[in-house]
């Protein structure tokens, strides 16, 4: 490493009393909050970057590919299901379950080769060998061995991403070095052999990536928090007012989380005045599988292209939707929901809203999203697409974590 100057040194000792700050907060016994965690995180990574020089970064970016693949064919291969999750496994005889499960492996993947994958993840520290034959899970593997949010995003991450990624310097190449707006030409369609087809679908063609996808979505409601943005209590105020007016429809709302947390955090705003709006196989799913909770809600199957089916709702709630979207389908989306506004509704549209430069989760979800054709929005890009859509932004309700915020519209007069 070279000499750090003043401002590395600064910063190295602004870590340090950091990382005093948590592990004082561990010894009290003390977990940390999500905000604590992605301080502390935050600290550690810009610190590394800090003193990186090329090769580190190299390295850093080699190991990180190998990692992904690693996870990822474990999990297609159950190796993690079938390390037990107290204890160790002799990788004899993990290799032998794992044949069991899967045939392929018994014949092209020998015993050896399954260490010397495991060996990168403990190098990780993402496994863990115990003397020189066993493996263990550690705190970071366990997630990956049974079908859950963590690894329904870990797979929806590899599957769905790291196609288009690869395809970009083709893309480029075939279609010239600009912004990859076209709904039907996006990058991901390219690298499926698929252009001219939308990404929806592309998508919904595949049950089982409609599957891990709305999976996916539940851990995202971790990384992406509901409270603390914005204060319901006005529209459970006017509940009252008139019965039959649904107070909040949530368009593209998935699983309903975001309605579950409002109800929770809101007394007086009753589930039954809510509607939870997606695709039909999502709303199938959620009818099927979904909490009970949100099944107290209008369950409505529709299109956000189309005409928005429910009149002069109170609020209509659009959730990290907009971003999957280029500028023009985007103030189409909103037209359908300014169409159906009254003149006191609001639209609350729930995205980051990137600083310039953007933080880090921003900007890298910012770049995953041109592959499909979508993209984050500044405050400006926000009150453009709003107007086009006749639309005014009235505020930006920004949450104690940064990456996401409300971006409050009401109608244009
Ligand atoms: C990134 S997810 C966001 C989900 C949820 N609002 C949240 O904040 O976690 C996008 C959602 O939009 C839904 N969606 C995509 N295209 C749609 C369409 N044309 N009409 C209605 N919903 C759609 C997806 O099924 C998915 O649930």
């Amino acid at each position: 490493m070279s000499s750090p100057t003043p401002n590395v040194a600064e910063k190295l000792e602004s870590v340090a009393a950091i990382l005093n700050d948590a592990a004082k907060g561990l010894r009290a016994g003390a977990k940390a909050t999500p905000e604590q965690h992605a301080v502390l995180i935050e600290a550690l990574k810009s610190t590394v970057e800090l003193v990186n020089e090329p090769r580190d970064d190299i390295s850093d970016v080699m190991t990180a590919f190998a990692q992904g693949t690693i996870i990822r064919l474990f999990i297609k291969w159950q190796v993690f299901a079938n390390i037990p999750l107290d204890g160790a496994i002799p990788y004899k005889d993990l290799a032998v379950k794992v044949a069991g499960d899967v045939a392929l492996i018994s014949e092209n993947i020998p015993r050896s080769q399954q260490a010397r994958l495991c060996w990168v993840l403990v190098s990780t520290g993402v496994l863990r060998q115990e003397g020189s034959d066993q493996i263990a899970h550690t705190i970071r593997s366990r997630a990956y061995g049974h079908r859950n949010p963590l690894q329904a995003m870990m797979q929806m991450g590899f599957d769905e991403y790291l196609p288009p990624l690869l395809a970009l310097p083709r893309y480029y190449e075939t279609y010239g070095i600009k912004e990859p707006t076209e709904k039907l030409y996006t990058v991901k369609a390219f690298a499926e052999g698929k252009p001219g087809q939308s990404v929806a679908d592309i998508t919904l063609a595949d049950p089982e990536r409609v599957a891990t996808f709305v999976l996916a979505m539940d851990s995202m409601e971790n990384m992406y928090p509901h409270d603390g943005m914005y204060n319901y209590s006005w529209v459970a105020a006017r509940a009252g007012e008139s019965p039959d007016r649904a107070l909040i429809v949530d368009v593209g709302g998935a699983q309903g989380n975001a309605l579950q947390a409002m109800c929770k955090s809101t007394p007086g705003l009753p589930m039954s005045r809510c509607v939870l709006q997606d695709l039909p196989e999502v709303i199938e799913t959620v009818k099927k599988i979904g909490d009970e909770g949100i099944k107290g809600a209008r369950l409505m199957s529709m299109d956000f292209h189309n005409e928005q089916p429910v009149k002069g709702a109170l609020v209509y709630h659009i959730r990290r939707c907009l971003h999957d979207f280029g500028d023009d389908e985007s103030v189409q989306i909103l037209q359908h929901l300014s169409d159906a506004m009254a003149p006191d509704s609001r639209v609350l549209i729930g995205e980051a809203v990137m600083d310039n430069p953007p933080a880090r989760s921003v900007a890298l979800v910012d770049f995953l999203l041109s592959t499909v054709g979508g993209k984050e929005r500044t405050v400006d890009g926000f009150r453009e697409i709003a107007s086009r859509a006749g639309l005014k932004v009235r505020a930006v309700h920004q949450g104690k974590q940064r990456g996401m915020s409300i971006v409050e519209c009401e109608k244009e007069i």
